[in-house]
């Protein structure tokens, strides 16, 4: 557990604040996660568990009915209690693909789960996710959204946001005098007072334009998203969250920059002719070393393309290969 409270020297527990963790730390805690999370639905589609991948204490609860049903608590135990990390589960789990033997398939689940919510795997998680945000360096993205957002704003008009994947109520967003209000949400909010605990694919649809939003902020989200198909189904619903009775309104999406430099299957090109497709034209784009910020309009009127009614981004295809690339893809 990265979690540490500091002391006086006559031993008073002083003050509790999360630890600072180094870049390729939180990179190292954050690729764990989702190798875990990965492997997990993998395996729970094997043996017919419904996972809502957003919800983690809702996926305890299917796991816990589901063994509870088949009786089968002793085996997914046995890897929960089982030493972290053991090599012979390490190996079974990155091959679990081609595992077929339930019992040992609810042992790494067990083990999975042992690391995710007992050894402190989700909170690291998030503390690490948290990093980037970090003052300290150089974080907050949404920097960047506000000093477009002058450029364009009419002044004194206010603009309600949407902050998918909020982790601060203190970043630009929040405090530029722009954007009132900001409703921030969460799949794991870590000031419930302030970040609703919410995953946006179930955030209920608005009932009325009141209720609907100038812009959606969704920084460093898609990429923890893990499927290629969640990912565009995230990419289709922001549309019903924009307003219909103003001109404009707006999408801030933010990615690590090698999910479109350095994928086989997608490009800055190809995000750009997907979100047109969805009836967003990109306004402003910036790169910096490692992330790529970009800000799509939408326009009254503006709709869906045929080439994505008729499927046309619904599998991924290869554009470029080499040994190094990743595979980051989005299916509409
Ligand atoms: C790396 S953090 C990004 C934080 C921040 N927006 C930034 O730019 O630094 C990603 C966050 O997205 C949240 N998230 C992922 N999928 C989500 C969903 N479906 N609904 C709400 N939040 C989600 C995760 O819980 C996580 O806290």
């Amino acid at each position: 557990m990265l979690s540490r409270k500091r002391k006086t020297v006559t031993g008073k527990l002083i003050v509790e604040r999360p630890p600072a963790i180094k870049p390729a730390k939180a990179r190292r805690i954050i690729r764990r996660f989702h190798l875990l999370i990965n492997k997990r639905r993998i395996i729970c589609n094997k043996i017919n568990i419904k996972l809502l991948e957003a919800d983690e204490s809702a996926n305890s609860r299917r796991i816990s009915e589901k063994l509870r049903l088949d009786g089968a608590q002793s085996f997914y135990d046995e890897g929960w209690n089982t030493q972290n990390p053991s090599p012979e589960y390490e190996a079974q789990m990155l091959r679990v693909q081609r595992l077929d033997d339930h019992n040992q398939l609810l042992r790494i689940l067990g083990y999975i789960m042992s690391e995710i919510h007992q050894r402190g795997g989700l909170k690291n998680y998030q503390l690490a996710s948290s990093m980037g945000q970090d003052r300290n360096r150089g974080g907050d993205s949404s920097k960047i959204l506000i000093n477009w957002f002058k450029t364009i704003r009419t002044s004194g008009r206010q603009y309600r946001a949407l902050e998918i994947g909020s982790l601060s109520a203190e970043n630009a967003i929040s405090t530029s005098g722009i954007f009132d209000p900001v409703t921030r949400i969460d799949l794991n909010s870590n000031d419930p007072a302030k970040i609703l605990r919410q995953d946006f694919m179930k955030r209920p649809l608005p009932s009325s334009e009141a209720e609907k939003f100038d812009l959606i902020s969704c920084s460093l989200v898609l990429n923890f998203v893990p499927t290629p198909q969640l990912r565009g189904a995230m990419l289709l619903r922001f549309q019903h969250f924009l307003r219909l009775d103003v001109e404009k309104t707006y999408v801030f999406l933010v990615l690590p920059l090698p999910c479109v430099s350095n994928s086989r299957y997608m490009s800055t090109e190809l995000l750009c002719e997907i979100m047109e497709c969805l009836g967003y034209k990109q306004s402003h784009t910036h790169e910096s070393s490692k992330i790529i910020y970009m800000l799509f309009q939408r326009s009254i009127g503006s709709k869906a393309q045929k080439k994505h009614v008729a499927g046309g981004f619904s599998k991924k295809v290869l554009i470029r290969d080499k040994a190094n690339m990743n595979n980051f893809s989005i299916a509409l």
